[in-house]
């Protein structure tokens, strides 16, 4: 089986191979048609959609993935949000989300004022690349649960619903 990730990041992409052991997994820079930073539910899964949609479009795999990072609100408070999405080589079509957590205050203000999450976690944890290694959802909270363990989950979901045969 051939699979495809819609993205270079490395945490996405050893989350799917985590899932998909037996397969041949490819990672193809797709764009996904959102904003570098999107800021609610509906747009983060857009992106994963597009990123799923426009990655089966370039290959010859039998499903692509498409995993977007995002924040949204809950009335005053900003959390972070990921979802996933698995288009099939027949087009069918599979979404998820993952799990969320609030973010500080002093992060929020950041992306208020237009920085992307994976820049302003950088200089929080001084660390580089965040975003491709443990993820804010490892930083805040004390690497319990990293980034890809995060993405895996959203996989797992996606791959157990194709597996169901269930789509909407
Ligand atoms: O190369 P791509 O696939 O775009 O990987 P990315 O790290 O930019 O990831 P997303 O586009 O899915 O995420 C949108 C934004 O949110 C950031 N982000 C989302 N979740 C994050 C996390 O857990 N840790 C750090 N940054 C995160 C990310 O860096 C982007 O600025
Ligand atoms: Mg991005």
């Amino acid at each position: 089986m051939k699979i495809v990730i819609g993205s270079k990041n490395s945490a996405k992409i050893a989350a799917v191979e985590e899932n998909f052991t037996q397969a041949d997994v490819s990672a193809a820079d797709v764009p996904s048609f959102v904003n570098d930073q999107p800021f609610s539910d509906a747009e983060t899964r857009e992106g994963a959609l597009n990123r799923a949609a426009n990655s089966i479009k370039q290959t010859s795999a039998d499903a692509a993935i498409g995993l977007e990072g995002g924040v949204m609100y809950v009335g005053d408070s900003l959390y972070l949000c990921n979802w996933g999405a698995l288009v099939t080589k027949e087009n069918r079509t599979f979404t998820a989300s993952g799990a969320r957590i609030l973010l500080p205050e002093h992060i929020e203000k950041e992306l208020i004022n237009g920085r992307e999450l994976g820049d302003v976690m950088d200089d929080y944890a001084e660390r580089q690349n965040v975003r491709q290694k443990e993820g804010a959802i490892g930083v805040f909270t004390n690497e319990h649960l990293s980034r890809q363990d995060m993405f895996s989950q959203v996989i797992n979901l996606l791959y157990g619903q194709w597996a169901f045969g269930q789509e909407r």
